[in-house]
């Protein structure tokens, strides 16, 4: 039994953050340990929420409740993701450090939510920051899109070339598994949108139609599922292959329907037995 720590925001309508993310995990089969770092009415793509930021105090004494249970060495990985402030990162880095100490083999899947191409950076001051300084170098596995690539490295990309470097930089300074999402470099067919995993030295490439949608969460769905095979199998190739082509058949689901959320729950047997599976190619 797989066991995820998953901590990253909750929205009562919709699905981003562990409204995202615990769902697909659990119907593979996992057992997640949520805490939420926001609970807010939907998430901020509207422009308009309401809720509230919770205490960085908060999540660590849930942390601390559930290392009281004796629980963390069968903890198997750490998920992070939409942070709301700067300190929730502390107790972020605080719990990923608790579960390493009890179970050395553990992961921590960071997802550096600082914003996308089209909206800029959507999070608090001091949030990219943190991550850059911070998380990064204790990270395992880090899943930004490329907006995110581009402000953690401070390079600009729009070359295959200048991703691989990119990537390679990131993993200079801590995570050794990197995918990069939501990816448009110069050859990337019109109509299309990559992906690009780099581990050990190796990068893959997939790319899938672009459908004309723009919602949120497809990221935070992406980065649970990738840990998710990530673990499951040992590969980077294997799990982007199996995470993308799940994605790609909610995303497809949620077009169709004209949904403004992603259809988390209606699509959910994409995520068992996605209806394409996209190839990845080294590169
Ligand atoms: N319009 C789209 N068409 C096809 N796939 C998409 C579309 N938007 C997102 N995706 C898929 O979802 C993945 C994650 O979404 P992305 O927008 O990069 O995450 P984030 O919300 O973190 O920026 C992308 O890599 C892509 O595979
Ligand atoms: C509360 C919240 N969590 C998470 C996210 C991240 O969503 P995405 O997966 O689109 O990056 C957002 C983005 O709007 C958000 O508002
Ligand atoms: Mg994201």
């Amino acid at each position: 039994m797989t066991s995820i720590l998953s901590i990253q925001s909750w929205v009562a309508y919709g699905h981003v953050g562990n409204a995202s993310a615990i769902f697909p995990l659990q119907r593979l089969g996992a057992e997640v340990w949520g805490i939420h770092t926001v609970q807010f009415s939907n998430h901020t793509g509207y422009g308009a929420w309401r809720g509230q930021v919770f205490g960085a105090d908060l999540i660590q004494d849930c942390v601390t409740g559930i290392e009281e249970r004796g629980v963390l060495p069968r903890c198997d990985a750490v998920l992070s993701g939409y942070m709301g402030s700067a300190e929730i990162g502390t107790a972020i880095l605080d719990a990923a450090r608790r579960v390493k100490a009890a179970n050395p083999e553990a992961l921590w899947c960071c997802d550096p939510v600082i914003g996308d191409v089209g909206r800029g950076v959507f999070v608090r001051p001091g949030i990219p920051e943190f991550l850059r300084d911070e998380a990064l170098p204790e990270a395992d596995i880090i899943t930004p899109n490329q907006f995110e690539l581009e402000w953690l490295t401070g390079r600009e990309v729009t070359t295959l070339e200048d991703a691989k470097v990119a990537v390679a930089a990131l993993q200079a300074r801590g995570p050794r598994c990197v995918l990069v999402t939501s990816l448009r470099l110069a050859d990337t067919p019109e109509g299309e949108i990559g992906m690009l995993a780099g581990e050990g030295g190796h990068f893959w490439r997939l790319s899938t139609p672009m459908l004309p949608l723009s919602v949120n969460g497809a990221g935070d769905a992406i980065a649970a599922l990738f840990l998710f095979h990530r673990l499951r199998t040992g590969s980077a190739e294997a799990a982007l292959v199996v995470a993308a082509s799940s994605v790609f058949g909610l995303l497809r689901r949620t077009a169709e329907a004209g949904s403004r959320e992603i259809l988390t729950v209606a699509a959910q047997d994409e995520f068992v037995t996605p209806s394409r599976v996209f190839a990845a190619r080294a590169c």
